[in-house]
C-alpha cells in the first residue's frame, strides 16, 4: 500500500480548490451541509462531522437525527441546525410507519434541493425502521443530484444495498478496516488481499458502478474506479474514535468547493485529478492528517477528537492563507 508514486500532490489540491474570502458572496455559498445521522447511543459522531463542516469554512450546517438525539446535539454547539426527525422502531406502531416515513421525508424535502452535500451515517445506528427512511433520503438526494458521503453505520445500509449507490458518480464511500472489509466480502465475494490492494480496491470502485471510495489506514487509498491516489502525510499515533467523523464532514465540504470550481469557467481548473470527488477525499484525508498532527503535538497521549477539530482552521490557513 502507498507506492510513492500514487501521493497526491495533496496541499496544491487543497489550495487551489479552497474558494477565496470575498466580501461579494453571500451566506451559504460556501456550503450547505446536511448530517443524517445520531440516535440514542451516538450523539458524537454526527456532532462532530457537521462542527467541521463550519470550523472548515461551511456556511450552514445541519444534523437530521432521532428525538432522542437531538437536545443533546443542539446542547453542544449552537451553531448546527437540528432536525430531530427520524424515529427508531421502538417507538413506531407498525401502522404508523408510512405515515412517518412520509412525514420524515416531506420534512428533508423541504431542504434537499439546497444542500450541497449530505453525509449519510456518522452514529446512525442500525434500527431497521430507521435505515428505510434513510434509504429514502438516500434516494431523493440521487435524484436532486446532491452528492453523499456514506460513512459508518451508513456503509452498514448501502453494503447490505448497493442499489442505493451503485452508478452514483457522486457518491463517496469512506470505510475504516472493517467497513471495507464488509464491502469487499459482500460485493468481490472474496476476502481483503492487502498484496493487490490497489487492484482491489479499483475493482471494488468499478463493481459498485464508479463512486468515489475512501480507504481509512496508515495511508489513506482513495478511487474512482480509474485512478487511484494516496494521501499518507504524518498524521497523528492516537486513534481516538471520531477521526473518522471528522473526515467525513470534510470530504462533504471539500467536495462542494471541487464541484464549484470544476464547473466554473473563471478559475484555473488544470488540476489533477478532475473528479471533484476524488479532490475532496484528497483534500479532507490531508487536513484531517494535518490538524491530527498538530494536536497530538501539544496533547500527546490525552489528544481527542474535539482537540483535532480545534485545529482544523489553523492547519488549513497554512496551506491556504486567508490573506
Ligand atoms: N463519539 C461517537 O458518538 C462516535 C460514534 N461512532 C459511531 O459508532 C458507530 C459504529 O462505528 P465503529 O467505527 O465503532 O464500528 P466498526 O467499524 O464496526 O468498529 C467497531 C470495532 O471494530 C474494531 N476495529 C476498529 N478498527 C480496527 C482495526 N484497524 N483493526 C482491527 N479491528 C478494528 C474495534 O473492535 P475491538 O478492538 O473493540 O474488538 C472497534 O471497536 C457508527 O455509527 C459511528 O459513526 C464512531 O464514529 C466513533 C465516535
Ligand atoms: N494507522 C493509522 N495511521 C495513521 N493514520 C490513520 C491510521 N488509521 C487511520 N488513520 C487516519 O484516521 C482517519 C480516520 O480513520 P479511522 O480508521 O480511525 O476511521 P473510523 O474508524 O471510521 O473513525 P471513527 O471513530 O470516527 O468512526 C483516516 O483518515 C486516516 O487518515
Ligand atoms: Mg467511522
Amino acid at each position: 500500500m502507498g507506492e510513492p508514486n500514487l501521493e497526491a500532490a495533496a496541499e496544491n489540491i487543497l489550495r487551489a480548490i479552497t474558494p477565496t474570502l470575498d466580501p461579494s458572496k453571500h451566506k451559504g455559498q460556501a456550503g450547505k451541509i446536511a448530517v443524517i445521522g445520531g440516535c440514542r447511543e451516538y450523539t458524537g459522531a454526527p456532532y462532530f462531522a457537521a462542527i467541521t463542516a463550519l470550523k472548515i469554512g461551511a456556511d450552514l450546517s445541519h444534523v437530521f437525527c432521532t428525538k432522542d438525539a437531538a437536545p443533546v446535539i443542539k446542547s453542544y454547539s449552537p451553531e448546527i441546525i437540528v432536525h430531530p426527525i427520524l424515529e427508531e422502531s421502538y417507538s413506531v406502531r407498525d401502522e404508523d410507519k408510512k405515515s412517518i416515513l412520509d412525514k420524515v421525508l416531506a420534512e428533508v424535502d423541504k431542504w434537499m434541493e439546497r444542500f450541497d452535500c449530505l453525509v449519510v451515517g456518522p452514529g446512525l445506528g442500525r434500527d431497521p425502521f430507521l435505515l428505510d427512511c434513510v434509504s429514502e433520503i438516500m434516494k431523493h438526494a440521487r435524484q436532486s443530484n446532491v452528492p453523499i458521503v456514506v460513512d459508518g453505520d451508513g456503509l452498514f445500509l448501502v453494503t447490505n444495498c448497493l442499489d442505493l449507490v451503485s452508478g452514483y458518480p457522486l457518491a463517496v464511500l469512506t470505510p475504516n478496516v472493517n467497513e471495507y472489509k464488509r464491502l469487499v466480502q459482500k460485493v468481490l465475494r472474496c476476502e481483503v488481499n492487502d498484496d493487490d490492494a490497489i487492484g482491489q480496491l479499483l475493482s471494488l470502485a468499478q463493481q459498485i458502478g464508479g463512486v468515489t471510495i475512501l480507504r481509512k489506514g496508515k495511508c489513506d487509498l482513495i478511487t474512482d474506479g480509474e485512478t487511484v491516489t494516496s494521501v499518507s502525510i504524518y498524521g497523528s499515533p492516537r486513534r481516538c474514535g471520531g477521526q473518522g467523523d471528522i473526515l467525513s464532514g470534510s470530504v462533504a465540504v471539500f467536495t462542494s468547493w471541487a464541484r464549484q470550481l470544476v464547473s466554473s469557467s473563471d478559475r484555473n481548473t488544470s488540476i489533477s485529478p478532475r473528479n471533484p470527488t476524488m479532490l475532496g477525499c484528497i483534500a479532507a484525508s490531508t487536513l484531517l492528517r494535518k490538524a491530527a498532527s498538530h494536536a497530538f503535538n501539544v496533547k500527546k497521549r490525552s489528544t481527542l477528537t474535539t482537540d483535532i477539530i480545534e485545529y482544523l482552521g489553523r492547519s488549513l490557513d497554512d496551506i491556504s492563507p486567508v490573506s
